[in-house]
């Protein structure tokens, strides 16, 4: 069964543009709990423009409160700066239950690929280990379409997120049959080194049928941009529900 873990970043986005405490991160943490929603992700980045050190703490603290899964993603290797005290700091304050490895520039706009296993290899493996000693799930980000995922075993990952950015641009483009035999051959040969598989980055309540019913045996989809945006018209308790009524009929 898929679960969905919601990416409550862009409530941090709409509440960083004024300062202050409004929107609140945890309140709209909560209400996609309450509809259903299985765990929350967030992406804090270096130069903290959205979620900040202090969101961190108090979703973990919502989240193990209420027994769901807190999935901290980011780049591994970014430098702590002020307000943004590193992945692995936050992670061993935090015990998140999965790390999400992300390779992000500095300052990036938003994720755009996955890691490259192969060249990667020496700087992954051991911060793998020490995330791992932490009692994080690993997962690391990576491309369907290059090769060399199996890669992310060896390296002590139990999962990979497939980066699902190409796949949503071929949807909206109408032409997504490629992109998702691409994405069941990845995740068939992830599968098949043992790794499980999650997904994220720009999927939508449109594009997230057709992708879990090609790809097979999805464990976990992390959604934030769109489904926040859609959020907007119907509410955080429907756009939730619509989510996972999706996920249901996909199986
Ligand atoms: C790894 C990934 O695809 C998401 O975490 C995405 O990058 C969200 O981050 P932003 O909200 O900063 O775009
Ligand atoms: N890992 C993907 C994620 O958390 C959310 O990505 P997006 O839906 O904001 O593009």
């Amino acid at each position: 069964m898929t679960v969905l873990s919601v990416n409550v970043n862009k409530i941090a986005v709409l509440r960083n543009s004024r300062g202050g405490a409004e929107p609140d991160v945890v309140r709209a943490a909560r209400a996609c709990l309450d509809a259903g929603a299985h765990g929350i992700t967030v992406h804090p980045r270096p130069d903290a423009r959205h979620i900040r050190d202090y969101d961190v703490y108090a979703l973990a603290e919502l989240a193990h409160a209420r027994g769901v899964e807190f999935n901290i993603e980011g780049n591994p290797f970014a430098p702590p700066r002020a307000g943004y005290p590193g992945m692995l700091e936050l992670c061993r304050q935090t015990r998140p239950a999965q790390a999400t490895l992300v390779p992000d520039g500095d300052d990036q706009l938003t994720s755009d690929h996955g890691f490259d296993f192969q060249r990667d290899a020496d700087t992954l493996r051991p911060r793998i280990a020490e995330l791992r000693e932490l009692g994080c799930r690993i997962s690391v980000f990576a491309d369907a379409d290059r090769d060399g995922i199996e890669r992310a075993a060896e390296l002590g990952a139990q999962r990979v997120e497939l980066y699902t950015g190409p796949y949503a641009e071929a949807f909206a483009a109408g032409d997504a049959g490629a992109a998702l035999a691409a994405f069941a051959d990845a995740a068939r040969r992830a599968q098949a080194a043992g790794l499980g598989v999650n997904a994220g980055h720009d999927l939508s309540q449109a594009n997230l049928g057709a992708f879990l019913r090609a790809v097979p045996d999805v464990l976990e989809v992390s959604i934030g941009h769109a489904l926040i945006g859609e959020a907007l018209y119907d509410g955080l308790d429907a756009t939730v529900r619509g989510y996972l009524a999706v996920i249901a009929g996909a199986r």
